[in-house]
Formats: structure tokens, sequence, C-alpha cells
């Protein structure tokens, strides 16, 4: 079975591109970049070192420091959509956060410009195909996340499919970043937003309930609301959810407590993502590895996350019915 997890072709809606850094590239990176990376950054075994969901995100910061030009983005990416393609993964969209761009000195123009190249790059070498969700970070501040959604819709690219926001679910409440998200929907960018995390279900509601947005990162936390479960099945509404992220966390103490399954159960559209790979020691085919061995997903079932993925893509219509069958034929 374990064979089988490994060739089914797999989708990642849900990570964050300047998390996918790994520290070697970090240091690669830095030093042509005439950079000094702290290595308090590191453990010794050479892994991220951080403790909690702040530390993270500082972490994530100064990994992401490193960064100076938009060919810097075109390697990250390229080697992102490498390592998703090296576990048949078919199809990945990956967040960008031009506000990391900018405090490293490169312009909006330069990181689409080195993403695409990475993408394309990737599809010529490894046939994936790769789409871009453009972030904003929530404790940055809603004005900031008004800017980031003018600068997406004043700029288009094919390969900039939708829109979305992540960082600190504390900071401000969903509904002062209406604004910002309304600037994306209305120019028909389809978006999602991380709730449900660290926060409890009342933040997966004001999620549902004051902005545009067909899904949820992470989510999990509405499995505390068997109303707003109820809810997400009538609106369609999909949870990407990212099991090892979960963990490393601590949002759930073990595999047994994860609620996976019963989203499953309830016929909760979800799929199944790394979020931050090194950071939390994980990839999308270790996520599908470990959610059968862990929670006994049946292969009938991961291929089913791999289709409902790729049905709550943002994706247009002509490659979302070709990769859907794609599946299917597996
Ligand atoms: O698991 C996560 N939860 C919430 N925010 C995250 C997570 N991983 C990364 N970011 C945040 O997303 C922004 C860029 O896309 C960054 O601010 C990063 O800190």
């Amino acid at each position: 079975m374990l064979s089988q997890i490994s060739q089914l072709p797999k989708i990642e809606l849900h990570s964050h591109l300047e998390g996918t850094l790994k520290p070697e590239l970090v240091n690669v990176i830095a030093k042509r970049n005439g950079i000094h990376v702290d290595q308090n950054l590191f453990n010794s075994q050479g892994e991220y070192a951080w403790t909690d969901f702040a530390s993270f995100l500082s972490a994530y910061d100064a990994a992401s420091s490193c960064l100076k030009n938009g060919n810097d983005y075109r390697d990250i990416t390229y080697e992102y959509f490498k390592s998703c393609a090296s576990e048949n993964v078919i199809y990945a969209e990956t967040f960008i956060s031009p506000d990391h761009a900018a405090d490293c000195g490169i312009t909006y123009d330069d990181m689409i410009y080195g993403c695409v190249q990475g993408i394309d790059d990737a599809k010529r070498d490894f046939g994936i195909i790769g789409r871009i969700i453009v972030t904003c970070v929530r404790h940055l501040g809603p004005q900031q996340g008004v800017n980031v959604a003018k600068q997406m819709v004043d700029n288009p690219h094919p390969y900039i499919v939708g829109f979305g926001m992540g960082g600190d679910e504390n900071a401000f409440t969903l509904e002062d970043y209406a604004p910002a998200f309304n600037i994306a929907a209305e120019a028909g960018y389809p978006c999602t937003v991380h709730a449900g995390e660290l926060c409890g279900p009342e933040s997966v509601w004001d999620a549902i309930n004051f902005l545009p947005i067909r899904r949820i990162g992470h989510g999990v936390n509405s499995i505390l609301d068997a109303k707003l479960l109820d809810e997400l099945v009538k609106r369609n509404i999909h949870l990407e959810i990212c099991p090892g992220s979960n963990l490393s966390l601590s949002i759930f103490a073990d595999w047994d407590s994860h609620p996976l399954p019963s989203f499953i159960s309830k016929g909760i559209s979800v799929s199944l993502n790394s979020d931050d790979p090194p950071f939390f020691h994980t990839s999308v085919g270790l996520e599908y590895i470990n959610s059968a061995k862990h929670m006994n997903i049946s292969l009938e079932k991961l291929k089913n996350i791999s289709l409902m993925a790729m049905d709550a893509s943002f994706a247009d219509a002509d490659t979302k019915s070709r990769l859907m069958n794609k599946i299917i034929e597996f």
C-alpha cells in the first residue's frame, strides 16, 4: 500500500513559499548574497530551531531574510516544485508574500518574475504544474493587506490564481481584512484565509461570514463546533489540512486526536498539505503516508483527497478537469 500511496497523483494547496526554504538553501543563498545568517536559527543538527508559534514566525522571517533578488525567488520556487514532483505531486499552489520580498529589497515584479521562471523550469524538467496565491500577512495590519491586494490586482499574471492571508491569527479581526479580500474577489480572484488553526471555531465563523473565501487554511478547530461543520458542508468550504504542521505546533497532542478522519466522515472537502516543510519536518508525500499509517486513511480515501484538492484548487477549468481525470485514472 505504501508504494501505491507514493505513486498516487497528489495535489498541494497550502505551502508558504518562503517557508519551503531548506536550511542548506538558506546558507547557499545567503553566502552568494553576502548576507550573514545568525546560526542560532539552526540547532546542532542543522535544522530550524524554534519552540512555539511566535518563535516559528520569527524563524520564518529570519530564514527568508537571505533573499535578495528575483533569481533567489526563482531558485526557491524551482527547488520546492522539484521536491513536490519527486513525490508525484502533479499540481501545487504556493503562497508568496510580497511583504517578505519587500523587506529584502525585492520588488513585486522581480519576485513574480522569479517565481514564474521557477514554475516554468520545474514544469519543463518534471512536468509539475505550479500556481501562485498572493498572500498578505495578518500581523502587518489591514492597510498593508489592502496594499498587497491592490498590487496583485494591478499586476495580473496567468500563474497568479488567488489571494490569501497567513500570519498571527490573534492580530486584528478578520472583519478588518474584508476591504483587502473584497478588492481581490471583485477582480475575480478566489480567496483562502488562515483561520481555526490557533484560534477556535469562532475564527472560522468570522472567515465565512465576513470574507469572500472558498477555502480555509487549516480550520482544524472547526471540529469543536458541530453547527459549523454542517455549515462548511452546506457552503462547500474546503479545509486545507496540514497534520504534520498541527502536531509540530502542538495544536493536537498526537495523531489520535487529529480531526482529519472526522472531517472526512462528515463529508467536508479537505486536502493534505505540507505548510512549511523543513520547519515541520514534513512534505506532501509524508502527509499522505502518515495519514494512512497513523489515522487509518485508506488508499481510496487518499485518492479522494487528491480529487477534492484538485476540485478546490484555483486552477482554470481545463487544467482542473484534465488533472482530475489523471487522478481518476490512477
Ligand atoms: O502555519 C502557519 N500559520 C499561520 N501563518 C503562517 C504559517 N506558516 C507561515 N505563516 C505565515 O505566512 C506568511 C507568509 O505567507 C508569513 O508571515 C508566515 O509567518
